[in-house]
């Protein structure tokens, strides 16, 4: 008997697919091994929540909101443990696991402010009558987690979709399983009745069978572009099912003149390596002037990578940047840059792994100036492409010149060049001498091109969550007062 980790109908069972592991990247050790959920099994979450949603709609806002601030205060009271947790299975350092943990806690307030702001009700004006704007749940909804933030991502889709009343079939990635089960864990803490909230782990083929269930109403996905556009196509033809894409970019980052050279990297490296470059908001190509001003924010930028501490996720003191997800994500980040340097890249700062059979890689940063056919690829990691301009024209068409729209910025001290590089530049999160990482959930979050559908999360996961109804509303039947020609009363 394998231990009991799909969570249906409030019942923690055993998986009946195959075993999958999830392991320790910075300590090549095994942390969590289960069975996947079976076809079958993600059948029975999906009438598990159908059967509960009805009841958990009936319920009404307030008394859903009560046992999501009790979800709320329990994540704030398992806080260390959570970010340990997080920090073990994806190699993210310890004081950057307690920041996903917190974003988790905040996230619930955030969703009541948008539940109410962008999806209350509305009552209009009316001459003889009344008219209201109201939202519903959708029903049931698959959840579709990654695994670079494998708390705070899918709590992003979750808490909006309880907080209106949906019932909730959550798949996270198959890299963080214990992640995901403590979460449900808080939840069923919480009082979350049985059924709301079921999760099924397992790797692409319970995503397959998730996905393609027909008793699903609505799908809200956090990954790869690749597995976006395989739902996207899945789901055509199904204009019943709310899809929403959150899905990857390669992003940005344009300087130009700037005072305090300082300022400018310490930006830069924020927006480059945080996470090991593992967030779909990471700086992927750095746009710098060509000529002396360029060269000094390179020479820095160089200096100042070279010194980033790498380490263990538990470290004393703390590095800045931990593992990757595992061994083979940094064995795709190697190959990555050889990819670009095989295409005339000029390596500044080689990626290397510093450690076999671990996810330990150091930064790098690559010149890719010089490759005509430079490929419009999300490399996910800490590795930078360093592009040089003649002007902030050049720079904007270099920029735009992606088929991806999620992050890009502008380093500048100059006001008109941010005005022209907002007016210009096309993505969905546009920054002015801020990093491009470290997104408000308290904004919308979301992209343009192959970075989404246009159904933005954080602030406006609310919109995704429900579905609006118009009403015009009379307590009786009565006459207008003026009848339409040719009635006769
Ligand atoms: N725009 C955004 O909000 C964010 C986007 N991302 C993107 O996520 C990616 C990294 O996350 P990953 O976990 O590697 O993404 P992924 O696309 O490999 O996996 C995401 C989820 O989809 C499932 N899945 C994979 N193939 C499937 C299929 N054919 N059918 C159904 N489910 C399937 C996986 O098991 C997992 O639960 C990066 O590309 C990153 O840019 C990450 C965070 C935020
Ligand atoms: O959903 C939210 O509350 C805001 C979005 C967010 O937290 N974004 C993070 C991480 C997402 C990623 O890049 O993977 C960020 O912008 O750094």
């Amino acid at each position: 008997m394998t231990d009991a980790v799909q969570y249906i109908n409030g019942q923690w069972l055993p998986g009946e697919g195959p075993l999958f592991t999830s392991r320790d990247p910075a300590k090549n050790a095994e942390l969590w091994r289960g069975a996947a959920a079976s076809t079958s099994q993600v059948s029975a979450a999906i009438v598990a929540a159908r059967a509960a949603s009805v009841a958990w709609a009936d319920r009404g806002v307030e008394e859903r909101l009560i046992i999501a601030k009790r979800y709320g205060d329990l994540l704030v009271e398992h806080k260390e443990r959570l970010a340990q947790l997080i920090a073990e299975e994806t190699g993210k350092p310890y004081w950057e696991s307690l920041t996903e943990a917190a974003a988790m806690a905040g996230k619930i307030a955030l969703s009541e402010k948008a539940y109410f702001e962008r999806t209350g009700t509305t009552e209009n004006p009316m001459a003889d009558g009344r008219a209201f704007i109201r939202h519903k749940p959708h029903g049931v909804v698959a959840v579709f987690g990654p695994y670079n933030f494998p708390g705070h991502l899918p709590n992003g889709h979750i808490v909006p979709a309880l907080i209106a009343g949906n019932a909730v079939v959550f798949k996270p990635s198959e890299l963080t399983p214990k992640v995901a089960q403590e979460m449900v864990k808080l939840w069923d803490q919480a009082g979350l009745p049985a059924g709301v909230l079921n999760l099924v782990q397992g790797e692409v083929s319970t995503g397959q069978a998730l996905a393609a269930h027909p008793n699903i109403d609505g799908l809200f996905f956090t990954g790869s572009s690749r597995t976006g556009n395989v739902l996207h196509t899945q789901l055509a033809g199904q204009p019943s099912k709310i899809l929403a894409l959150e899905m990857g970019g390669n992003n940005p980052l344009v300087v130009g003149e700037v005072a305090d050279i300082d300022a400018a990297v310490h930006s830069i490296v924020q927006s480059a390596f945080i996470t090991a470059g593992q967030r779909c908001t990471c700086a992927r190509r750095l746009l710098l002037p060509k000529g002396e001003a360029g060269d000094r924010i390179l020479a820095r930028l160089l200096a100042v990578t070279k010194a980033i501490k790498v380490g263990l996720y538990d470290a004393e003191p703390q590095p800045f940047m931990g593992s990757m997800i595992s061994p083979q994500a940094a064995k795709s980040m190697i190959a990555a840059q050889a990819h670009l340097l095989a295409l005339g890249g000029q390596s500044l700062l080689m990626l290397k792994s510093l450690q076999a059979d671990t996810g330990l890689v150091s930064p790098g940063i690559i010149d890719v100036t010089a490759i005509s056919d430079l490929p419009d690829e999300e490399y996910f990691g800490p590795l930078l492409q360093v592009i040089r301009y003649g002007d902030l024209a050049e720079a904007l068409t270099v920029a735009n010149n992606t088929r991806y729209g999620l992050s890009a910025g502008l380093l500048s001290d100059y006001q008109q060049d941010w005005e022209y590089f907002f007016r210009h530049i096309r993505a969905g999160i546009v920054n002015w001498n801020k990093p491009i990482t470290g997104a408000s959930g308290a904004a919308p979050f979301g992209g343009v091109g192959n970075s989404g559908n246009h159904r933005a999360s954080a602030y406006y996961a609310a919109d995704y969550c429900a579905y609006p109804v118009a009403s015009v509303e009379d307590d009786k039947v009565s006459m207008p007062a003026n009848l339409s020609p040719g009635l006769n009363f």
